[in-house]
């Protein structure tokens, strides 16, 4: 991508993205909600037009060699569109024949295997439940094997399980080589998932690197405390970078200064119920460079 613009009537929803993303990679793509992150995948799957600037897909520009480029690309996309007069099978053979896969059952066998589906092959679409429709996208949009996937939002309303063993399949296609891009707004995933990572605030990359870089930057400890009370003294107020109920969040730069903050909770009568030192982790970094929480 470079320069890649897009405006909608009043909104500018992309200012100007430089990003490359290289073959084999696992991308994720993070952001606020209306950061523009769906728009940028639009841009890239051809359902809409970049305003300036320009984006490729595996070499094939987005506008110009645009058949190419849509067949390099299997979106997963954000929101449930189903077709309610196919079984599943039926559904996806339609979607092979729109690529020009006539023979294409063993794949289409592999797909619902490995996304939990093979005993609903014959079940029609509307009988399928949320997680089940949303595993179904996700086979539409490989059932051409292409190079380069975009999930978006993928695991929304999927149970832990099926969302492991959903992670488990992409983690396969990624080490065959396929280039994975994905939002999300479960952190932990991307964190767990993704070699690098982008932050998109308000139409703009604001942070783009690889994930334990990012995690390294923040590299101040957090102190995670759950205290008897609500209300923390007031010249600690600075140092919270999460605060809910009794339980606080403080950036902690120097261990030396553990110290004063615990005299700080003793002197006014706090007791401490749990405490503990960790890393921050990509949230807070997250939070830190788009300044609100995901
Ligand atoms: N078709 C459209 N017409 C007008 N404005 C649009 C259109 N699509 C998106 N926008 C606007 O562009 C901005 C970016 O939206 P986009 O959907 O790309 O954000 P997002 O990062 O995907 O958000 P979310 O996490 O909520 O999905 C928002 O201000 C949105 O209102």
């Amino acid at each position: 991508m470079r320069a890649l613009e897009k405006r909608y009537r009043t909104v500018h929803a992309l200012r100007g993205v430089d990003l490359d993303i290289a073959e084999g990679e696992f991308f994720a793509l993070l952001g606020p909600n209306g950061a523009g992150k769906t728009t940028l995948i639009s841009l890239l799957a051809g359902l809409a037009r970049p305003s300036a600037g320009s984006a490729a897909v595996m070499g094939h520009d987005v506008v110009r060699d645009y058949r190419l480029a849509r067949r390099s690309l299997g979106v997963v996309p954000q929101e449930l569109v189903y077709d309610a007069f196919f079984t599943v099978r039926e559904m996806l053979r339609f979607q092979s024949g729109y690529y020009g896969l006539h023979r294409n059952d063993a794949w289409i066998d592999e797909l619902l295997e490995n996304l939990s589906l093979a005993d609903k092959a014959d079940a029609y679409t509307r009988t399928l439940s949320g997680g089940m429709k949303r595993r179904l996208l996700v086979a539409q949009a490989l059932v051409h094997k292409p190079p380069v996937i975009v999930l978006d939002e993928p695991t929304a309303g999927v149970d832990v399980e099926l969302r492991q063993s959903l992670w488990a399949f992409i983690r396969r296609l990624n080490r065959e080589g396929h280039t994975i891009l994905l939002t999300t707004h479960y952190l932990e995933e991307a964190e767990e998932l993704c070699e690098r990572v982008a932050m998109l605030k308000e139409g703009r990359i604001v942070a783009l690197d690889r994930t334990v870089n990012l995690l390294r930057r923040e590299d101040e400890q957090r102190l995670e405390l759950v205290l008897s009370s609500t209300l923390l003294p007031e010249n600690l107020d600075a140092r919270v970078v999460g605060h809910d109920g009794n339980r606080f969040v403080l950036a902690l730069p120097d261990y030396a200064e553990l110290e004063g903050i615990l005299a700080e909770l003793r002197r006014n009568g706090i007791r401490i119920e749990r405490m503990q030192l960790r890393q921050a982790d990509l949230e807070e970094v997250f939070i830190k460079l788009v300044g609100q929480g995901a």
